[in-house]
């Protein structure tokens, strides 16, 4: 898994110049320049050039940049790709993905519209076919840009008619299921989004269910969401002085060789010290979007 900060996956629509721009001076890890569903039919071409302007001309400093195109199978999507390529963004997400084969074809849209090699391919799991499909879909990212593995759950509601309860207990197999299949990958799996804005205590007690998941961040609909968001998906101070203990255990002389140690009377494996690599690594990658 990279340790590439993903915490908090900021939407905003690209029809939206405000938005645009206040993005610029807000903490999100990663913006999400949205020409799908938050785009009435209308103004698909203007938002299209819109965000094409507005990536050419970068200002978003080290925030990650992703375009969410509109679905290959739409009469917007390959232009989507063929417009926003040349602007060099981190990445494209596609959504309403299916199959293995609609990964493949993202791709070679891809490279066709001169994407950078390292662009990343980010695709939305927001229906029942998708879910069916997921060990095909991850195996993809062998042989693909694909990386990232985005929650739909208000498609993936639209499809079902599963209803938002209380803890979402209607959505959680399927949000396991894809936390699983992407870490069979090594892909990063971002939440879907909280549409009550106003509710901010309902907002952070998903963010906790979502990092008890195993999701890597959360997807985002408003300014007011993305400081509880980076808070609740990035390490604590407790985990990172943990981790760091059993880093320097692991590499202490008399500990050499060993599988299982004890650290502050707690049995500690080489499990352990993989976890506590990764903990650091991304406590120092999210520093360094900070200098
Ligand atoms: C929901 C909104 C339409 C509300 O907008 P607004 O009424 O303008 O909110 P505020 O007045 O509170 O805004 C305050 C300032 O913040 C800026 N703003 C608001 N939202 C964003 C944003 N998302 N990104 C950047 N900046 C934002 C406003 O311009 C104000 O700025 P200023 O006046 O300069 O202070 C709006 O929040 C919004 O459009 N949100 C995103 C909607 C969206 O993108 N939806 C699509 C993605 S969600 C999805 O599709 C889920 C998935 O596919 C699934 O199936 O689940
Ligand atoms: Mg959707």
């Amino acid at each position: 898994m990279t340790a590439r900060p993903r915490r908090s996956c900021l939407y905003m629509p690209g029809a939206n110049p405000k938005a645009l721009e206040k993005a610029k001076t807000l903490a999100a890890d990663v913006l999400l320049l949205d020409l799908e569903d938050s785009v009435a039919p209308d103004a698909k071409e203007s938002a299209r050039n819109q965000v094409a302007n507005a990536v050419k001309q970068g200002g978003y400093g080290k925030r990650e940049v992703v375009v969410r195109v509109n679905a290959l199978a739409t009469p917007w999507g390959r232009a989507d790709i063929a417009a926003i390529g040349v602007t060099r963004p981190d990445g494209i997400l596609a959504p309403k993905v299916e199959t293995a084969t609609e990964v493949d074809a993202l791709n070679r849209a891809m490279t066709d519209a001169g994407f950078s090699e390292d662009a990343s391919l980010w695709i939305m799991i927001e229906t029942p076919q998708a879910i069916f499909h997921l060990p095909q879909i991850v195996a993809a990212a062998r042989s693909t840009r694909l990386q990232v593995l985005v929650m739909g759950l208000n498609d993936l509601a639209k499809e079902t008619r599963m209803r938002t309860g209380a803890g979402r207990a209607a959505f959680q197999t399927s949000m396991s299921l894809t936390v699983m299949a992407g870490r069979m990958a090594g892909l990063n799996v971002i939440d879907g989004v909280y549409n009550d804005i106003a509710d901010a205590v309902g907002f952070e007690a998903e963010c906790r269910q979502g990092l008890e998941f195993g999701f890597d961040g959360k997807t985002l609909i408003h300014p007011s969401q993305v400081e509880a968001c980076n808070a609740v998906f990035a390490p604590t101070d407790e985990e990172i002085t943990r981790a760091r203990a059993v880093i320097d255990a692991f590499a202490s002389p008399e500990n050499a060789g060993k599988g299982v140690i004890k650290v502050d009377g707690k049995m500690t494996e080489l499990l352990h010290l993989e976890q506590a690599k990764q903990v650091v690594a991304v406590a120092e990658a999210i520093e360094s979007l900070r200098s």
